[in-house]
């Protein structure tokens, strides 16, 4: 079985982590094609190689000496190739790339993190090394030209037989170096395993699995073990940053499933997503919670607005013209809300809340800020009634005030909004009350 294994930046973050990337790699014969991060934190507090290159063009467009910061991630390169013995010219090829950064794009500058850490990797497995240059091939507009990209892939596996692959980063066909989001390197790891019919896309991480919760607000969350692509999707989406959100669908289409799994613990099981999660006789009423602050609400009130045909495409076509994407939109008979993150709106919120005014007539018009969103997922939510309601039962007793509620149509999550204040409460109460132990009897039909 063919195996894509990616590192993230945590486990690259210094010569000890690359030791751990070596000795798993070298575990197991399948995994011969490997992506790597650009250098991540090596401690709490410390900065990714990645944000330090942002803020050297940040630096640039602002005319001011970046010297001292490109002569800091110099340092941290060249200290990761001695203390491994390699041979890479480190040291002249990142001044060779200062000399002439002035010159460069401001994608192509952040590119070389994962670039530089790719050329390192590859010397240390004993790995060729593939640009992603010549492999990952955006369109003008910034997707992907998977056909493109395939051929590439494939040409290359057949050339060199394995090699290291920098994520994050890709280029047109003239050669215009482009990114993906940030975490972005989630996402060539998912493309190559697509492009390469890999068995399995192994994403090694510092966490042992996804965890129930941002390990980060709930302490010790349980690990989840098995997790559909659908629940997984909100999870990301929502927040629950061990893969970024859009990975998923290069590997799903084809049927691949990823495996999360801890560099630091490569022994621990890890998480498996797949199209769906094998049934057990018990399984966890809730699988994960995740969240994210900073939204923002317009709740519009009209009554008879039901009646009206066209008066929901009315007030979105206003949001579209400002250009802002909606996250969710709950409805009632006489009024809706239309959930936006708040930065997408921060200067025009004004405006809209005007355009809605003229063009709908409301009767009122409120807007929620410093709202913040929790999503609460699970497969098996559907199978036991009420289960909204119990969260806002505890929500309220803990004196937790719910500002807005929706669900998805396949009943898969359940949304609440609450004050930005409340949210690390909030998760935790939910955590509380259903993640931490309660199961739901799978009915035997389900499992023959
Ligand atoms: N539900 C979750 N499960 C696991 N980790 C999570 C979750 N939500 C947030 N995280 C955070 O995601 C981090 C891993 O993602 P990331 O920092 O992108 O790693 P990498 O550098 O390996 O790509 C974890 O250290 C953890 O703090
Ligand atoms: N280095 C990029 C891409 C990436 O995927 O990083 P990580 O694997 O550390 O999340 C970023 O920081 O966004």
């Amino acid at each position: 079985m063919i195996k894509v294994a990616k590192f993230g930046g945590s486990s690259v973050a210094d010569a000890a982590q690359f030791k751990k990337v070596r000795s798993i790699v070298k575990a197991d014969p399948d995994r011969r094609f490997v992506v790597v991060s650009a250098s991540g934190k090596r401690f709490s507090g410390d900065n990714k190689i990645t944000d330090l290159l942002l803020l050297v063009n940040a630096h640039i467009q602002y005319h001011v000496d970046c010297s001292s910061l490109l002569e800091s991630i110099e340092q941290r390169y060249v200290q990761i190739a001695q203390e491994l013995g390699l041979k890479y010219p480190i040291a002249e090829k990142f001044e060779e790339f200062s000399s002439v950064i002035q010159s460069l794009s401001p994608e192509y500058i952040v590119s070389r993190g994962e670039w530089f850490t790719g050329q390192l990797m590859a010397e240390y497995l004993g790995l060729p090394f593939l640009d992603a240059a010549d492999a990952i091939v955006f369109h003008h507009d910034g997707t992907v030209d998977m056909e493109r990209t395939q051929t590439r892939v494939r040409d290359a596996v057949a050339r060199l037989g394995s090699f290291v692959l920098p994520g994050f980063y890709g280029a047109t066909v003239d050669g215009t170096i482009k990114l993906f989001q940030r975490g972005g390197g989630d996402i060539t790891g998912a493309i190559l395993a697509r492009c390469i019919d890999a068995g399995v896309y192994e994403n090694w991480t510092d966490v042992s699995g996804f965890l129930a919760a941002d390990p980060r607000v709930v302490k010790n969350p349980r690990s989840i073990h098995r997790i559909t692509f659908d629940e997984m999707r909100e999870l990301s989406y929502m927040g629950a940053s061990v893969l970024q959100e859009e990975a998923i669908f290069p590997v799903r289409e084809a049927n691949i499933p990823i495996q999360i799994k801890n560099t630091n613990d490569p022994d621990a099981k890890g998480t498996i997503i797949r199209e769906t999660a094998e049934e057990h006789e018990q399984e966890h009423l809730i699988t994960g919670i995740a969240g994210k602050r900073d939204f923002m609400a317009v709740h519009v009130q009209k009554a008879h607005m039901s009646n009206q045909v066209g008066f929901l495409r009315r007030a979105l076509s206003v949001f579209e013209r400002y250009g802002v994407s909606i996250e969710h939109i709950p409805t009632g008979v006489d009024s809706f809300g239309v959930v936006v993150n708040g930065s997408d709106v921060k200067d025009s919120i004004y405006s809209i809340v005007n355009d809605l005014q003229q063009e709908l007539k409301p009767d009122s018009i409120n807007v929620i800020d410093s709202l913040a969103l929790i999503s609460v997922v699970g497969r098996n939510m559907s199978r036991r009634a009420g289960t909204s309601g119990r969260i806002f039962g505890c929500l309220g007793e803990a004196g937790i005030n719910i500002r807005m509620i929706t669900q998805s149509s396949q009943e898969i999550s359940i949304i609440v909004g609450v004050n930005n204040a409340d949210f690390d409460r909030a998760i935790n109460v939910i955590y509380d009350n259903f993640v931490a132990g309660e199961m739901v009897q799978i009915p035997t039909k389900a499992l023959a």
